[in-house]
């Protein structure tokens, strides 16, 4: 097999992303595929099996008479647009209308909230929503707080909004696409909110759309005439990265399916079987889901590649994954804030457990409290040079929060707030994010390697690991667990998967604690939010020991 990456070595010396002064990712990239004739862009399932299938070329007409519609409500170049659509063609469409007109896009998830939707407005001073007939409502419901707010087109009918399709119908398709600077901000992208309130990040053209030539050649490995499939809500940036910047920047076509609501495994599996998806982009929670499937059943004929992001990806889950499939699920790190900027690219060896190797283009390490590189196998903090050059790749800033940006900056690096070490190959081992770290008896311990240790056995199904405050050694570790079908949970069963983590992990890291429980508390993106737990714990523990209660645990 060829690789868009062959040797990696080679190319991590020798590529630079080349970024010039005006770049417009509509017109320089999707205009370029748009004449070729008939280049599949999109194939998109609805809900009931109904498909739609876009070229390159239906999107430029269809967001350059987008751009037309909102020229005339009077939106220009600067002015922050809320997007709030679910999976479909029309979110794609709204994408590349408003990079036409220079405006800045702000992606928002259809789960939100009245609440999430006027924070989000007062944060950023959006001035317009497009949206779909289901959330439309959520904005009315606050639409009075939000006096900047002068455009409202809704995917469908109602009353006081513009209707999207009607408008698009009648504009003109000739529109002159804004001359965007390289360096003007084009995306608004606010982070998923895991460990507190979601920041708003800033993207300029280039840094989203020109960076993710990174993500979308050496990780995603897209070449035309891939059909690929991200699983990723549109409201988070792994859609950025997968869902348009990355695939399009290749000519890739992306495969959609129009899912509200809940993930559903074996639909996804499904799906995965009766189209011809070349490659597929997943949460490591929906692979942890998966497996738990019986895949012999399946045959995923044209399936090459397979790539998860957005939390550490258990070696168990490759294992199985691949046993049933033959693909091996690579993994990829990176932020909001960035894109991919670590990972097992297709053409290294895997080392399970470990995220890979830092990404052409990009510089990365891990660093001590005074901004020095630590030795191999050292544990430090993961970060990014940017001093002498910034990567083309990492954010410009957080958006009105200099503080927040400044803080951001150690020496002359850019600090993720992640924790990890190097091997000597230059593989990066994920300990976990730096509040997540659990100190018990003086041991440092990440949760990432107990929780991948806990589902490699056959009761645990998805596993959560934080601190919980114990008197005798500071803290101790404490797993919450969902089991897997068919376990019940008991005394001995605790006991079991205490020896079992025991014996396949350093045995201080066994979790002291194990408690089952019927479901994780996650973001709206799916990511397990350790912070809740671990304050949970913290509240029930300090009760208890103000009763004298937790003594009893002194062993
Ligand atoms: N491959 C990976 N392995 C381990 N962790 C990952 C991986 N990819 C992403 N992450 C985690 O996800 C984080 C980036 O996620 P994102 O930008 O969506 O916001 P968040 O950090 O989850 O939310 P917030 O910053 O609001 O708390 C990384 O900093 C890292 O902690």
């Amino acid at each position: 097999m060829t690789y868009n990456m062959e040797n990696y070595d080679q190319t991590y010396q020798d590529f630079k992303l080349e970024v010039p002064e005006y770049f417009n990712f509509a017109r320089d990239i999707v205009d370029k595929w748009a004449d070729e004739e008939d280049k599949l862009a999109m194939w998109w399932v609805g809900d009931e099996g109904s498909e739609i299938k876009k070229t390159f070329a239906d999107f430029k007409v269809g967001s350059s008479k987008l751009a037309n519609v909102l020229k005339d409500l009077g939106i220009k170049k600067g002015d922050r647009v809320f997007l709030l659509l679910p999976k479909v063609p029309q979110w794609w469409e709204t994408m590349l209308a408003l990079m036409r007109l220079g405006a800045i896009i702000m992606p928002g998830t259809s789960q939100l909230m009245p609440k999430d939707i006027k924070y989000r407005f007062e944060a950023s001073d959006g001035v317009a929503i497009i949206t779909d007939e289901e959330n439309a409502p959520k904005v009315d419901e606050v639409a009075d707080q939000i006096p900047q707010l002068k455009v409202k087109i809704v995917v469908g009918q109602r009353e006081g909004w513009t209707n999207y399709q009607e408008a698009v119908d009648a504009a003109s398709s000739d529109f002159t696409v804004e001359n965007t600077k390289s360096d003007d901000p084009a995306i608004l992208y606010f982070t998923s909110g895991t460990t507190g309130y979601p920041k708003m990040t800033v993207h300029t053209n280039a840094s989203y759309g020109i960076g993710h030539i990174i993500t979308g050649k050496f990780w995603l490995d897209l070449k035309p005439g891939d059909l690929h499939w991200n699983l990723s809500d549109t409201g988070w940036a792994k859609a950025a990265w997968s869902s348009i910047f990355g695939p399009w920047n290749m000519g890739a076509a992306v495969f959609v399916q129009h899912s509200v609501g809940k993930f559903g495994p074996k639909e996804t599996l499904k799906l995965l079987e009766k189209y011809p998806i070349t490659t597929l982009c997943g949460p490591p929670t929906a692979y942890r889901l998966f497996v738990l499937d019986d895949l012999k059943k399946y045959n995923f004929a044209s399936l090459r590649h397979c790539v998860a992001a957005g939390e550490p990806l258990n070696p168990e889950v490759i294992e199985v994954w691949k046993k049933a499939t033959g693909t091996t699920i690579r993994d990829g790190y990176g932020q909001t804030e960035s894109v991919l900027m670590v990972a097992t690219f297709p053409c290294l060896d895997v080392k399970f457990g470990s995220m890979g190797k830092p990404s052409p283009g990009f510089y990365v390490s891990v660093i001590d409290e005074d901004a020095n590189e630590v030795e191999a196998n050292q544990e430090g903090d993961i970060a990014v040079r940017i001093k002498p050059e910034r990567p083309v790749g990492l954010f410009k800033e957080y958006y009105n929060d200099p503080e927040r940006t400044q803080a951001s900056i150690r020496g002359d690096w850019y600090l993720t707030g992640d924790r990890a070490y190097k091997d000597e190959d230059d593989y990066f081992w994920f300990v976990g994010r730096a509040d997540d770290v659990i100190i018990s008896s003086g041991y440092r311990i990440g949760p990432f390697e107990v929780e991948s240790a806990l589902v490699e056995h056959p009761a645990v199904a998805e596993s959560a690991v934080v601190a919980s405050p114990h008197e005798m050694r500071g803290e101790v570790v404490k797993a919450f667990i969902i089991l897997a079908p068919g376990y019940q949970g008991s005394d001995d069963l605790v006991k079991d998967i205490q020896n079992y983590v025991k014996s396949n992990t350093a045995p201080y890291k066994y979790p002291r604690e194990i408690e089952f429980v019927e479901e994780l508390p996650k973001t709206i993106s799916g990511k397990i939010r350790r912070v809740e737990l671990r304050d949970q714990e913290k509240k029930n523990k300090l009760a208890k020991m103000a009763k004298g209660e937790a003594a009893a645990d002194k062993e």
